[in-house]
């Protein structure tokens, strides 16, 4: 069983895979996350934030999830995933079995800049420390038409985000919902 999110950089992604992962994983399903960040940093070291690399990047962290899987491992690809294209090719090729779609208003993330990108992809062009790719401000971030659950996390808490997803979840990893 793999799950795909999408999401902008600061929406909740991780924020809500650790709950629901700690959640499920309570209630006797393993579960695994595949963060985007994490993976970058120890495995794709190479990727950078081009279309491509986003898309080998999506490519690669799917191949993984569905390795997991194959062991009856929810597996929760935790990852911008910010093309429709790729989201829809991993789908086919690995039968994916939800899209979730972790939104956040623009105004929210910049209030939020956990790691500082806001501002730096805000800086007038030619300064040193402008980043030229940020999802959804001055880089790509398709909204999926038709995700499986949509998550607002600037309308509610963390923990009310975290038990929706983990409702959501709990009954495909225990095999109860059949897609
Ligand atoms: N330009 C730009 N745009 C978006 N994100 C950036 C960028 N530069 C660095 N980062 C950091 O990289 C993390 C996103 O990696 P992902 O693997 O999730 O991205 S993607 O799915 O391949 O688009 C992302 O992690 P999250 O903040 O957890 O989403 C950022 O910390
Ligand atoms: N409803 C919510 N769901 C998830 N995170 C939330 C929510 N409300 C506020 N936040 C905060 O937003 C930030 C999200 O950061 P993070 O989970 O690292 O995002 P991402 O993994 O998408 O980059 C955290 O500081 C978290 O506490």
């Amino acid at each position: 069983m793999i799950i795909q999110f999408c999401g902008m950089s600061g929406a909740g992604k991780s924020t809500l895979a650790r709950i629901a992962e700690q959640k499920l994983k309570a209630a006797g399903c393993p579960v695994e996350v595949l963060d985007g960040d994490d993976c970058r940093r120890y495995l794709f070291k190479e990727l950078g934030m081009s279309r491509e690399d986003r898309a080998e990047n999506i490519r690669r962290l799917a191949w993984l999830a569905h390795r997991f899987s194959r062991h009856g491992i929810l597996t929760i690809i935790c990852a911008i995933n910010p093309l429709d294209a790729i989201r829809q090719e991993i789908a086919r090729e690995f039968r994916i079995a939800a899209t979730v779609q972790i939104d956040c208003a623009l105004e929210e993330l910049i209030r939020r800049d956990t790691k500082g990108l806001y501002k730096r992809a805000f800086l007038p062009d030619g300064h040193p420390d402008k980043i030229y790719s940020l999802s959804g401000v001055n880089g790509v971030f398709e909204y999926p038409l038709t995700p499986d659950l949509l998550i607002h996390t600037d309308r509610e808490s963390e923990a009310e985000s975290g038990q929706r997803l983990y409702e959501f979840l709990l009954p495909l990893a225990i095999g109860l919902a059949v897609r």
